[in-house]
């Protein structure tokens, strides 16, 4: 399937590279049919070689010949984009904001017109098209107009619907999650160089390792914790090292990161 609605992108750092990347990949929206501003000009130059996607320098111009509008800047950014961009917006025109923090009703009042407004919170996996979105709607959307916006999510992975209240938390758990992950990788690496292994047998190992964990947890749909009890034999190796993990209370550590998280997202809710 491709759709032929013009995509304007204000913003193009990594969040909306990974989504034009995944956009492009899955043949759901055609490259000359997605527009990209950004201040800075050799990143917009960078991306229009990048994915052959066209760029605007004129927010207003660009705004005027499109369908959808993504807000993919900073959430401190955000309002500096609402001036440069309100006097364009017209009434009934789609903002998909996937700012963290920033809520539809904020958006609205900035824009101070009639717009639908949907906020999004992907994940950078949506780059190799395994992207987790979750989005919510302001009050100028109809159910329609939602569900088309998670078909542009849904080819570039899962997307679901959810209740706004709930964004900080998924900020927490899927927005930032990749990182969490990443870090576990970087600390599996690390710690295996440590204990003998050449670097590059230690990034093979520990990323073909994650990859599969994610792979199992996906395809036999078993939850993680009777999967770690499958690894775990009896005073075996793996025992080993879960008591250490229990005993340094990894749990807690995991349960303050995230409620971290969510607490940024609120200082940065508006
Ligand atoms: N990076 C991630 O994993 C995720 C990011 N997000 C959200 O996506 C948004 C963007 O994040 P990233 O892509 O990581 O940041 P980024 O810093 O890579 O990209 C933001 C881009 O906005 C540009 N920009 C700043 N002011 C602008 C303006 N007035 N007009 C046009 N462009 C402007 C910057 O030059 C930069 O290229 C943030 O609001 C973040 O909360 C959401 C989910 C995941
Ligand atoms: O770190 C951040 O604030 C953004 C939102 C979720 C992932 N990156």
């Amino acid at each position: 399937m491709e759709i032929s609605k013009k995509l304007f992108f204000i913003g193009s750092g990594n969040m909306a590279q990974a989504i034009i990347s995944g956009l492009v990949q899955s043949k759901l929206v055609r490259p000359e049919n997605i527009v990209c501003n950004d201040v800075v000009k050799d990143k917009l130059e960078a991306v229009a070689q990048k994915f052959a996607v066209a760029i605007a320098e004129n927010k207003g111009e660009a705004i005027i010949g499109s369908d959808i509008i993504f807000l993919s800047v900073k959430p401190q950014n955000m309002p500096q984009v609402f001036e440069e961009i309100k006097h364009f917006v017209k009434k009934g025109a789609i903002i998909i904001s996937i700012a963290a923090g920033i809520t539809t009703k904020f958006i609205e009042d900035s824009i101070a017109k009639e717009v639908g407004v949907i906020r999004a919170m992907p994940n950078t996996p949506a780059l190799v098209l395994e992207g987790t979105t979750a989005l919510c709607k302001g009050r100028y959307v109809s159910d329609e107009q939602l569900i088309k916006a998670k078909t542009l999510f849904e080819a570039i992975g899962k997307a679901e619907i959810l209740p706004e209240d709930k964004f900080d938390v998924i900020t927490a758990l899927s927005g930032s999650g990749p990182a969490y992950v990443f870090y576990l990788c970087e600390l599996m690496q690390k710690a295996a160089e440590k204990l003998g292994l050449d670097a590059a047998t230690a990034e093979k190992f520990a990323v073909q390792t994650i990859y599969g964990a994610g792979k199992m947890l996906d395809i036999t749909k078993t939850p993680a914790a009777k999967l770690k009890e499958i690894v775990k034999s009896p005073n075996g190796t793996t025992e080993a090292a879960l008591k250490h993990f229990e005993a340094q209370k990894l749990e807690e550590i995991v349960e303050k990161a995230m409620s971290e998280a969510v607490r940024r997202s609120k200082e940065l809710s508006r």
